[in-house]
């Protein structure tokens, strides 16, 4: 039998080896396997810690890999270029990888398939990044989704294929092409030292995010829904930064939540329930990329939200000195763990674009640069929902009382004080490494007075509600 010629593993954000449908069609299609990551401009555009995180979730893949007697090939430049060079010289017949949805990786790899294509070379892309293809879920008239609910009713019932393992064996080319060393490419340089803060909350990897997914089905998964919106205890999956590398696969989680609601568990159905919405925001970015950038409903272009960075609220709310303290608590879990619990997020961002009338771009572009589960299609429904300008999203007048939603899902205060060193005598480790993590020159001293509020609840409340009664749409 003739000899199968290498197949090109194009690894991008799916960096596990199981349930990976593009290893396992480049296993069995014969010939050796060359995994390849390329540095193009998808990856320089990432955030400070969205980056760092890419770094140590490739350290981890690499280990994974030459565990199985294999290599990951690091490459530079635009795919476009990167991918022929590297068919050129391993003389590899076909090109395989899993599809991203953004607009921006959808255009690269359109192009990168149809030169490929062009040239006689097997280009194949697989789904795994989602549960369902967004394009796969239509409403009767054929249209796509706007509102959640009857999404959620559409593909609750789906089949979902079962999980499948890593393949046993990846075979190996006889000469390995060069490749960059990951530590050169120096990812988490933007992090500063913040990186060492946060290096103490990560640990990444596939086997990682599997075994936190066993926790949180045999300790978690039951009372997901009591728990879900407590900020002070741990009542979450903490999926997402896996999810958002693709070192756990959606289908696996799936199959996980299934498990357990067939046990009983009561939390269950509620956990797929918010699978569902991930894969919701990326049928939305697929049908309506300008979700990223633009207000999803463009009458909002003319409300008056200011979008001037440089301004004192937007530093005050970036630095977490706002003097709302679970909107300070919550940025600061953001700055030194990389995350930031989902009713948090909803917190801050309502104080955001509702008491200090700042456009949620900003708000935006600051969760881009922070979060360590940094999602292109989660995020931004997560702004355009709390700002109102979004599909299915929150009135605008349903403005968040950061006062009354600490009361409600931080009682005692925990969070508050786990994050806020100011006014205690002995601060816990938690609230003095957001001092360490920050940049000097932002001078701040956790021995300092904790600051009045920028803006109280009842005024920006009132204040909000004012522009929105004047608005012209
Ligand atoms: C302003 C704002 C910004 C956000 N930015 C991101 C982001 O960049 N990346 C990101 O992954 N999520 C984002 N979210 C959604 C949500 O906050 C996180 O997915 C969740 O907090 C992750 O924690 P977990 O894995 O413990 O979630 P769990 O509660 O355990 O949920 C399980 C999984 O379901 C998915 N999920 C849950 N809630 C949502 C949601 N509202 N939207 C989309 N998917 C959801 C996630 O993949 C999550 O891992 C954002 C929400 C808001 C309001």
């Amino acid at each position: 039998m003739a000899d199968v010629s290498p197949t090109l593993l194009w690894i991008r954000r799916d960096l596990r080896l199981s349930d990976h449908a593009a290893l396992s069609a480049a296993v069995a299609r014969g010939g050796p396997v060359i995994p390849v990551f390329v540095r193009d401009h998808t990856v320089d555009a990432l955030g400070a810690a969205p980056k760092w995180r890419l770094e140590q979730g490739l350290e981890a893949f690499i280990a994974a890999l030459e565990e199985k007697g294999s290599r990951l090939i690091l490459r530079a430049g635009p795919a476009r270029e990167v991918i022929p060079e590297l068919v050129r010289e391993t003389g590899a017949g076909a090109v395989y990888w899993q599809r991203a949805y953004d607009p921006a990786s959808v255009a690269r790899d359109t192009d990168v398939k149809s030169d490929l294509r062009a040239a006689e070379i097997a280009a194949e892309s697989f789904s795994g990044h989602l549960l369902f293809e967004p394009w796969s879920v239509e409403t009767k008239q054929g249209a796509y989704y706007k509102v959640y609910s009857p999404y959620w009713r559409a593909v609750k019932d789906r089949e979902v294929a079962a999980p499948v393992a890593a393949p046993a064996k990846i075979p190996v080319p006889r000469d390995w092409p060069e490749s960059a060393a990951l530590a050169d490419w120096h990812l988490g340089a933007a992090m500063n030292r913040g990186a060492t803060v946060l290096s103490g909350h990560v640990l990444p990897g596939e086997a990682a995010a599997q075994a936190r997914l066993g926790t949180f089905m045999r300790d978690g998964v039951a009372e997901y829904g009591e728990r879900r919106d407590r900020l002070d205890q741990q009542g979450t999956s903490r999926m997402s930064e896996y999810l958002s590398l693709g070192e756990i696969s959606p289908a696996r989680c799936w199959h996980a939540g299934l498990r357990a609601q067939a046990e009983g568990k009561a939390g269950a159905g509620k956990f797929l329930s918010e699978l569902a919405w991930r894969e919701f925001a990326y049928h939305l970015m697929w049908h309506t990329p300008h979700i990223l950038e633009e207000n999803w409903r463009e009458e909002w272009r003319a409300f008056p939200w200011k979008e001037d960075r440089r301004l004192r609220e937007v530093r005050l709310w970036e630095q977490a000195r706002t003097g709302m303290a679970v909107v300070d608590a919550a940025l600061r879990e953001m700055y030194v763990t990389g995350y930031m619990h989902n009713r948090a997020r909803m917190i801050v961002a309502s104080y955001l674009t509702k008491h200090l009338m700042v456009h949620w771009r900003i708000g935006q572009a600051w969760f881009d640069d922070c979060l360590i589960d940094w999602d292109p299609a989660a995020n931004a429904m997560g702004w355009q929902w709390v700002a109102g300008c979004g599909p299915d999203a929150a009135p605008y007048f349903r403005v968040f009382n950061p006062e009354t939603q600490a009361e409600k899902f931080d009682p005692e205060g925990a969070y508050r004080r786990t994050w806020i060193a100011e006014g205690q005598a002995q601060p816990p480790q938690s609230a003095l490494d957001y001092f360490a993590a920050v940049p000097r020159s932002w001078q701040l001293d956790p021995a300092a007075e904790y600051p009045a509020p920028v803006v109280s609840a009842q005024e920006g409340r009132a204040a909000a509600l004012a522009a929105y009664e004047q608005r012209e749409f």
